[in-house]
């Protein structure tokens, strides 16, 4: 297969990405816009040299998916080849939500081997996000508040945004309007120069709270957008100096309104400042952290001391204390770590200085970021070695990854779910139950 080739192939699985993949032809030819159970007829992009790997582009959809609707929204580029300009977020609108999450569990399975049965769906297939990080982009004059396109720095328009809460999406149009017309200069990566960044949406599925980051200080988006917005209940602002795509930078300043939201997850109420972590769709999370505290058939776990590592908001610690004598969260992030009353340290310092006190919890409960815990948190938990460990997560490989380490510690995978907190994406959440030693409590 070379570069240029018209082929035609018959796409198998998901990839993570949300594209089409086929494998039958001995090379992985992944193909945006295309969905498995289809059969296309795509132009070979680039062909891998290390290994039999190649990306192909749409040019015929020859056989299509019979689950396949018109997509919703204008700015996307789901179901057909990629669009300069367009959203990329949402890959698998094109096709129903049934066969969305049936494409996703398939995807687990064939990849990884794991099964975790039907997907555990929430109420909302649109409307359902209310946490939006978007990129500032464009032009003094005229600035979109949008995204990038996947896999590329181009910029792509998001409004009206369908998966945002509808007040997210309000807000967004709102910024984009105040900003364009205060002749806002929108950060240009490329040179380092410009002023806003990034805007990070939060609702609590009434309010906004609205925070602005920007590259330097002093910055005119600070001082002049406060009073024009009108439907943020709180706006606040941080400057992120660095060059990468880090959101978070310098502690946030209030520059009016409300600082904190208070969302309820799981009958947990949790405070969310300008920089905190909130669940993008947290009525979906909720059943998710309502299993990760309890044991794989529902029931309450019980006991004298209790793990919550990557605590965030402390929805998992306020479940596990209505159990537990005693629980102690772990968080990195300084102002989520204040929240909860600890010093902020990463998971695997805390796992040691547990483990030199000689405090032996009887279960382990973790939610970490994208990347997973990784090699150091895993050896610390299998030295550590509770009789119980659950893990949520966002990333099936890394997941994975972990589970090696794990089970090679002694852990075993009593269960798995999933959970669609992503609708109309590739995106899972995965609740794993471990159990060490003999598996028995
Ligand atoms: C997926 S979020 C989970 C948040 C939490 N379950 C909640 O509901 O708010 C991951 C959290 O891990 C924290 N974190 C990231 N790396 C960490 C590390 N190395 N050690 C401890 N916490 C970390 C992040 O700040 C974030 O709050």
């Amino acid at each position: 297969m070379r570069a240029g080739d018209l082929v035609t192939v018959d796409l198998e699985v998901l990839t993570p990405e949300g594209d089409g993949l086929s494998e039958s032809t001995g090379t992985s030819v992944h193909v945006p816009g295309v969905y498995p159970g289809e059969r296309a007829e795509v132009r070979v992009e680039h062909v891998s040299r290390q290994t039999p790997r190649a990306h192909a582009r749409l040019r015929t959809l020859l056989q299509a998916h019979p689950a396949r609707v018109a997509p919703p929204c204008p700015h996307s580029d789901a179901g057909i080849a990629p669009r300069r300009g367009a959203c990329s977020g949402c890959p698998l609108q094109a096709l129903d939500l049934a066969a969305q999450r049936e494409l996703k569990r398939a995807a687990l399975v064939r990849r990884h081997g794991l099964d975790p049965g039907p997907l555990v769906a929430g109420p909302d297939a649109w409307g359902y996000r209310w946490s939006s990080k978007r990129i500032i982009t464009g032009t003094s004059g005229h600035v979109l508040v949008g995204s990038y396109h996947r896999g590329s720095h181009a910029p792509a328009a998001m409004n009206d945004c369908r998966v945002d809460h509808p007040s997210i999406a309000a807000a967004a149009r709102e910024l984009q309007a105040a900003a364009s017309a205060l002749a806002i200069v929108p950060y240009d990566e490329a040179t380092g120069s410009g002023d806003l960044r990034y805007a990070w949406f939060k609702t609590d599925g009434r309010d906004v709270l609205l925070t602005l980051i920007t590259a330097a200080s002093p910055s005119p988006a600070a001082e002049l957008l406060p009073a024009a917005l009108k439907l943020p209940a709180g706006v606040a602002w941080s400057v992120q100096a660095g060059r990468g795509n880090a959101v978070r930078g310098e502690p946030p300043v209030q520059l009016r309104g409300r600082p904190v939201l208070s969302v309820s997850l799981a009958g947990v109420p949790v405070e969310v400042g300008p920089l905190g972590f909130l669940q993008p769709n947290p009525r979906v999370a909720e059943l998710a952290y309502r299993d990760l505290v309890a044991d794989e058939a529902g029931a309450p776990h019980r006991g004298k001391l209790a793990f919550d590592l990557y605590a965030g908001a402390g929805v998992t610690t306020a479940l596990l204390r209505r159990e537990f004598a005693e629980v102690v969260p772990c968080e990195v992030y300084p102002e989520s770590a204040a929240a909860l009353g600890v010093p902020a340290e990463p998971a695997e310092v805390f796992l040691a200085r547990q483990q030199a006190e000689g405090r032996h919890p009887e279960l382990v409960v973790a939610n970490p970021p994208r990347g997973g815990m990784g090699p150091a948190v895993c050896a610390a938990l299998v030295r550590q070695a509770a009789p119980r460990l659950q893990i949520m997560s966002c990333s099936a490989d890394a997941l994975v990854r972990d589970l090696a380490t794990l089970q090679a510690g002694g852990y075993v995978l009593r269960r798995l779910r999933a959970y669609d907190t992503l609708p109309h994406t590739p995106h899972l959440e995965l609740v794993a139950w471990l159990s060490h030693g003999t598996g028995d409590d």
